[in-house]
């Protein structure tokens, strides 16, 4: 019997090299232990964090849409809660079904320049003591005053007897109004031997979407934190999405088969930050080999999707960053 189990396209490109792009059946066997990967990412543990990592969600400046099961599962997989700024007006409006989920509820820490936090909302949360941090800077966005916290959090002694001290919690918790938290963070890097750190999960909610410079920006943090405190695993989770960033030569990105069938949908290899050659891909519906991707010159590997069962493998010559559709309804029965 003649079986014909893909479509192919074979051309030369401007690189000198053959571009190929192949047509695969809905569900391929990958086989993991035969790639040569640098890099691995699970699916699930971008929401369910591994249990030897440090984690954190990050709650940013947008109504907070995603089911409210799927948010409390996902509150309490994480060890750290942060809000930016007007989030935790955000946090405060969802949680209002009854003020004993309210206070169940509690961030660990608020920062930003506060200018878009409420009255009301802020004395809620200092009258349950968190703690809530202000940095004034307008050379930083509320965003990276939360990334530096963060960091600060799981890594600086000096960070924890600074804010430990009850008497300066009239004082900002001791923390140098203008840009303390910028300042600490870049006095502990200089110490900090980023091997040894214990890598952090970041799950970040609400970047996405609504305002295009926001968003923006968001991405521009993928890039900033694999290249200078690549500790941070972010992912940034949306109603229809998980976004993040695939460090270059060779991902294996891993999933439980179930998982995928029932969570995750389309898939997209965005080369925003720069242009790039998608040196192999294995495992999707259009794998590509030696395949050149620009946003500029319109070639982008858009509704692609995993059909590799259990894993599929993406090697790039650059950082890129992938989007994959998920199915927010279904996801809380896998977590
Ligand atoms: N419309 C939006 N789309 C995407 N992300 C947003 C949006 N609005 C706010 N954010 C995120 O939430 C964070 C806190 O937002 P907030 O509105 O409190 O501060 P801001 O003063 O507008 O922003 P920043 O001070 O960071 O520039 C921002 O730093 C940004 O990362
Ligand atoms: C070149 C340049 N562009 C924009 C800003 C403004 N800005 C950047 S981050 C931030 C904080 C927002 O709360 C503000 C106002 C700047 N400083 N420098």
């Amino acid at each position: 019997m003649l079986f014909i189990s893909s479509k192919s396209d074979k051309k030369s490109n401007n690189i000198g090299m053959s571009e190929e792009c192949i047509e695969n059946p809905e569900r391929i066997q990958i086989d993991a232990d035969s790639i040569k990967h640098q890099n691995q990412v699970n699916l699930k543990e971008l929401i369910n964090p591994n249990k030897g990592d440090n984690s954190a969600l990050l709650i940013l400046n947008q109504k907070i849409d995603i089911p409210k099961e799927l948010f409390y599962k996902i509150w309490k997989l994480h060890d750290l809660k942060i809000c930016a700024d007007g989030a935790a007006n955000r946090l405060y409006d969802y949680v209002k079904d009854d003020e004993s989920i309210r206070t169940k509820y509690l961030p660990d820490y608020i920062i930003g320049d506060l200018d878009s936090l409420s009255e009301k909302v802020f004395n809620y949360y200092k009258e349950k003591n968190v703690v809530i941090i202000r940095q004034t800077t307008q050379y930083s966005t509320d965003f990276t005053k939360c990334v530096n916290l963060i960091s600060l959090h799981f890594n600086s002694p000096k960070f924890h007897s600074l804010i430990s001290n009850k008497n300066a919690l009239q004082s900002n918790h001791g923390i140098e109004l203008e840009e303390g938290i910028h300042t600490l963070y870049n006095s502990m890097t200089k110490s900090l031997v980023f091997s040894q750190v214990t890598p952090i999960s970041l799950l970040a909610l609400g970047g996405i979407g609504g305002r295009f410079d926001q968003t923006i920006h968001s991405i521009t943090q993928l890039y900033t934190l694999s290249k200078e405190a690549s500790y941070f695993k972010l992912c940034y989770i949306t109603v229809t999405d998980l976004i993040f960033l695939i460090n270059k030569n060779g991902t294996l990105i891993k999933y439980d088969p179930q998982f995928r069938n029932s969570c995750i949908g389309n898939c997209g290899l965005l080369p925003i930050g720069e242009a790039t050659v998608i040196n192999e891909t294995r495992g999707l519906k259009w794998d590509v080999k030696n395949w050149p991707t620009s946003v500029v010159n319109g070639r982008v590997s858009s509704s692609n999707r995993f059909v590799g069962k259990e894993c599929c493998y993406i090697d790039t010559k650059d950082d890129i960053i992938l989007n994959i559709e998920i199915f927010v309804d279904k996801l809380i029965n896998f977590l």
